[in-house]
């Protein structure tokens, strides 16, 4: 089993819309989840996983709901962002745990061997209170592999963890996908999601925002339209030689400010043609601040294109 369907499904609180009218197909292979805080990437997840309940649309699993249904659970395992862990177990005993929990037929091996493939073996016998983040996050790795799924949920696996732990992780990742398993995995920073999936998908405000190649959600992210701040000497003259120029959208003069607002739709051409402008016209340049570069401004761009 390995395909998760995703059919205009939405998912509200109260009177917050976590997940809004989302339609997605996440195959074998590893896939990126990629989003800013708050999208709704955990509770996507959740609802993948059969935790949570679609308040609408559907969410299965080759065909099979995953609300409730226990068949399902045999198949998908999931490490979730929040920890969930019994501080005073040992590791090994975490494992073995959940390995009884899925009524495995020999629970001791299944753990041994989860316990292996994340390579936490010397720290198998230590309380969890004593496990650093990452060393926590293996763990939580270990527990969600234990019944060998065919399908690996992953919430913001990367978070908290060192240079080293996060290159393990992505090798481990990697050679699940290249296996055949399916992998999906949050996370909220576009060059870790690009250094692991080939393909995206990308949620803003409970919406479907993008999904692709990342090369293809690269471009659009960086093709946007681009807003800087500028300070000259003589901000007038300046806005009247960018206004001539073709990379330039518009220019807005803020007197309270004392600066320029600029937007270009090639920032590339842009960069090379400010300083030559300023050189020609005698004027000097003081600040060129990009405006618009926050992660949530990229993906609140890619939500109205
Ligand atoms: N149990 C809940 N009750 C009320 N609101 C919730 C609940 N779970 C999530 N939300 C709200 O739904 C929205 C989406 O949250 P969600 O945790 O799914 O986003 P996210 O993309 O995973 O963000 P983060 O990376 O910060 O966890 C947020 O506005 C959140 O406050």
């Amino acid at each position: 089993m390995t395909s998760i369907h995703i059919d205009r499904v939405s998912k509200w609180f109260g009177h917050v819309v976590a997940v809004n009218d989302v339609s997605m197909t996440i195959g074998p292979g590893i896939t990126g989840l990629l989003g800013p805080n708050g999208a709704g990437k955990t509770t996507l997840l959740s609802m993948m996983a059969g935790f949570a309940a679609p308040s609408a649309g559907t969410v299965t699993l080759d065909g099979d709901p995953t609300w409730r249904n226990e068949q399902i659970y045999r198949h998908i395992g999931m490490v979730p962002e929040r920890e969930a862990m019994y501080d005073f177990l040992t590791g090994a005993k975490f494992v073995l745990a959940n390995a009884e929990l899925h009524g495995l037929s020999d629970p001791g091996a299944a753990a041994k061997a989860a316990i292996d493939t994340v390579d936490m073996q010397a720290a198998a016998d230590r309380p969890i209170a004593t496990y650093s983040k990452g060393m926590r996050q293996r763990m939580k790795m270990a527990a969600a592999l234990v019944h060998r799924p065919s399908v690996l949920l992953l919430d913001e696996p990367f978070n908290g963890m060192d240079p080293r732990q996060r290159m393990h992780l992505m090798e481990l990742l990697r050679q699940m996908g290249s296996d055949g398993r399916t992998v999906l995995f949050s996370s909220h920073i576009l060059e870790e999601v690009e250094q692991l999936a080939s393909h995206i998908e990308v949620m803003v405000a409970g919406r479907h925002a993008a999904s692709g190649d990342f090369r293809a959600i690269r471009r659009l992210m960086t093709d946007r339209p681009h807003r800087y701040l500028l300070r000259s000497d003589d901000d007038r003259r300046l806005a009247a030689a960018l206004v001539s120029d073709d990379s330039v959208v518009s220019v807005e003069v803020d007197s309270e400010e004392e600066a320029l607002h600029v937007q270009t739709s090639d920032f590339g051409r842009f960069t090379v043609r400010l300083p030559r402008l300023a050189a020609d016209h005698g004027i000097r340049l003081y600040d060129v601040t990009p405006a618009d570069e926050s992660l949530e401004s990229v993906f609140g761009y890619l939500v109205q294109s």
